[in-house]
C-alpha cells in the first residue's frame, strides 16, 4: 500500500501546519509549508462553499432544499462546473499535502481544501491525509481536481487496488478499486444521505430508506472483483492498434490485457490480445442467459472493417460516422435472459449491464407497487419492455400497461419482446411529448426509469397529476433523483420506500428504486 511518508517532492504545500513543531519550515521552492510564494488565488471564499456544496458531476439537479439553496444559489452550477477559469496560471502538477473530507457525488472523488481552495481529489478516502497532484485547473479556477499520489496517513477500508491498471493517470474505468467492497458501499450511502439532504430536504428515514447500499450477487470479500460488466467499451490505441480504456476526463488510452470487472463471457473472447488497427473502439457484449456474444466496431473514417478471428464466435456489427448501425454477420441482437423471459435487445439498445441487476429491479419495482389485478400501469422510458412485461404478468388481461421510449430500435424490440402480452402497448416518443397527448388522465401505477438527467420538473408535475395509487422511480443518478422526489413533494407525493443496490462495484455508481404515494391519500 502506497501509505509511505514521502521525501516530498520540492513543489509540495500543507494546508495545515505540520503536527511536529506546529511552525512553518521552508520547503525546497523556498515558499512556506502552509503558504505560498505567491498569491495564487483570486480567493472568493463563498465561491468555493458554493463549488463544495455542489460536486462538478452535480449537473442534473438543482438545489430545492432552503440549506442547499443558500449553499449554492441558482445559477452557481453552471459556474462551478467549468474547472478552468479564464485564463490563469497552470497549476497542474503542482502537489499539495491536504486532509480529505466527504465524499462528493459524481466522478469518485472527494472533497478537500488547499489554502481556502477547493479540491475534488480522486483515489482518496474520507479522512486520509495525502499528497495530491493538481491534473486540472488554474489559478483562477473557482476549483481544483487532483488525484491522491501519495497516502501519508491510509483509512481503514484503504486496500491495495487488486487491478495494476487502476491508480492516478491510468484507467479511469473503475473509481474506487483502492477501497474495499463494503467501504465502497459505505461511500455510496454517504453521496446519497447528502443528495437526499441537499436537494430534497430529507433525511434517510424520512426517504423511506435503512441507509445502506445493498450488494448484489454476494459480498466480495477485501480484495476481491466481481466481474460484473457484460458490455465493455474498449477504446482502440491509434498507435498500437491494441485496446484499452479511457483514463480519466481524456481522451488518452489505458491499454489492458485484463479487466477484472470485465464478465467472463467478455474475458473469454481474447480482445485484448488482438490487432485493431483501423478502429476507433470495440464494444462488446455478452449475454446473459444465453451464449450471444455481440462486437459492435465503429471504423476510423475511411478505414476497412479488420478481420475479427477471437477465441469465440461472436455477431459482428458495424457503426458508421451518422451512428447508423450495419449488420456484418451473426446477428444484430443478443438474447438476455431475465424474469423468466428472454429478451431481444438489438445494437445500441439500453439493457441493465449487471447481469442481476434486471430481476434486482423488477423484483424491488414488484415488491414496492404490489400490482394488483386489473390495474392500469404506465413503464416510462420503457427500453425493450422489462418493467413493462413484469407489470402485465401482474395487472392480467384485464389491465393495461403502456409503455413510452423513445429509441426506434427499442421500441421494434420492446413489441416483439412483449408480442405474446396483448395487454401491453409501446409507443415511440419522448416521455414528456407524448404523455400530455395521450389523453390519460389517471392511472394505477406508475415506473419510471429516466436516463441519468432524471424525468425533470414538467414530467413529474404531470405524473402527479394521473393520481397513482403508487410510483416506482428506478434512477441511476442521486442526484437526478433528489431533485425529483422534490418536484414529487411539490406534486403530492412522497417516498415510503427507498432502497439502493451496488449494482456498479467498483465504480461510484449505484442504482435506486424509490416507491412514492400520495402524501394526503389517493384523489
Ligand atoms: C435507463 S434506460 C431504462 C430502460 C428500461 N427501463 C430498462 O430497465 O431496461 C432509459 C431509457 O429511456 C430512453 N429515453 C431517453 N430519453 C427519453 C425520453 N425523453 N423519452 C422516452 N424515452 C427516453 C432511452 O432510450 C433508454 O432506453
Amino acid at each position: 500500500m502506497p501509505c509511505r511518508r514521502q521525501q516530498g517532492p520540492p513543489h509540495v504545500t500543507r494546508n495545515t501546519p505540520p503536527r511536529s513543531s506546529g511552525r512553518p519550515r521552508p520547503n525546497a521552492k523556498g515558499s512556506k509549508v502552509g503558504q505560498v510564494a505567491r498569491p495564487r488565488w483570486s480567493a472568493q471564499p463563498g465561491e468555493a462553499k458554493a463549488a463544495e456544496a455542489r460536486s462538478p458531476e452535480t449537473k442534473a439537479a438543482a438545489p430545492r432544499s432552503p440549506q442547499a439553496k443558500a449553499a449554492a444559489p441558482r445559477g452557481s452550477q453552471a459556474k462551478a462546473a467549468a474547472p478552468r477559469g479564464p485564463g490563469g496560471e497552470p497549476l497542474v502538477g503542482e502537489r499539495y499535502e491536504v486532509e480529505i473530507g466527504a465524499v462528493a457525488h459524481g466522478g469518485g472523488h472527494c472533497v478537500a481544501r488547499h489554502e481556502g481552495r477547493v479540491l475534488f481529489v480522486r483515489h482518496a478516502l474520507p479522512g486520509e491525509r495525502v499528497v495530491v497532484e493538481v491534473t486540472e485547473g488554474t489559478t483562477k479556477s473557482r476549483f481544483l481536481r487532483a488525484d491522491a499520489v501519495e497516502v501519508l496517513s491510509p483509512a481503514k477500508d484503504r486496500i491495495e487496488p487488486p487491478c495494476r491498471f487502476a491508480g492516478p493517470g491510468k484507467c479511469g474505468g473503475c473509481d474506487w478499486q483502492h477501497v474495499t467492497p463494503g467501504g465502497q458501499r459505505k461511500l455510496k450511502a454517504a453521496v446519497l444521505t447528502e443528495q437526499l439532504a441537499q436537494l430534497a430536504g430529507l433525511t434517510p428515514a424520512e426517504a423511506g430508506w435503512d441507509g445502506s447500499v445493498e450488494p448484489v450477487g454476494g459480498k466480495p470479500a477485501p480484495g476481491q472483483v466481481p466481474a460484473w460488466r457484460t458490455r465493455v467499451q474498449y477504446t482502440v490505441d491509434p498507435e498500437s492498434g491494441r485496446v484499452g480504456l479511457r483514463k480519466h476526463r481524456s481522451h488518452e488510452v489505458q491499454l489492458v490485457d485484463r479487466c477484472l470487472i470485465a464478465a467472463e463471457g467478455i474475458t473469454e473472447l481474447g480482445i485484448e490480445s488482438r490487432d485493431w488497427t483501423g478502429l476507433a473502439s470495440v464494444e462488446a457484449i455478452a449475454a446473459t442467459g444465453s451464449s450471444d456474444r455481440q462486437l459492435v466496431l465503429r471504423p476510423l473514417p475511411g478505414e476497412q472493417l479488420p478481420l475479427v478471428e477471437l477465441d469465440r464466435p461472436v455477431s459482428l456489427t458495424r457503426v458508421d460516422q451518422q451512428e447508423l448501425y450495419h449488420r456484418v454477420h451473426g446477428r444484430n441482437f443478443v438474447r438476455e435472459r431475465a424474469v423468466e423471459r428472454t429478451w431481444r435487445v438489438s445494437n445500441g439498445g439500453f439493457w441493465q449491464i449487471h447481469p442481476e441487476a434486471p430481476d434486482t429491479l423488477v423484483d424491488a419495482v414488484l415488491a414496492g407497487l404490489d400490482p394488483q389485478w386489473g390495474e392500469n400501469a404506465l413503464d416510462l422510458y420503457c427500453g425493450v419492455g422489462l418493467f413493462a412485461g413484469a407489470l402485465a404478468e401482474r395487472v392480467g388481461e384485464e389491465g393495461a400497461v403502456l409503455g413510452i421510449e423513445s429509441g426506434k430500435q427499442a421500441v421494434a424490440d420492446a413489441r416483439h419482446n412483449l408480442a405474446g402480452l396483448e395487454q401491453v402497448r409501446i409507443e415511440c416518443d419522448k416521455v414528456e411529448t407524448l404523455l400530455p397527448r395521450t389523453g390519460i388522465t389517471e392511472t394505477d401505477l406508475i415506473v419510471l426509469d429516466p436516463p441519468r438527467a432524471g424525468a425533470g420538473r414538467e414530467t413529474v408535475r404531470h405524473l402527479a397529476s394521473l393520481s397513482a395509487r403508487r410510483i416506482a422511480y428506478v434512477a441511476c443518478d442521486p442526484a437526478a433523483l433528489a431533485r425529483d422526489l422534490a418536484f414529487f413533494a411539490e406534486g403530492g407525493y412522497r417516498p415510503v420506500s427507498l432502497r439502493a443496490f451496488d449494482l456498479f462495484p467498483m465504480t461510484h455508481h449505484f442504482e435506486c428504486v424509490a416507491i412514492l404515494e400520495p402524501a394526503f391519500g389517493r384523489s
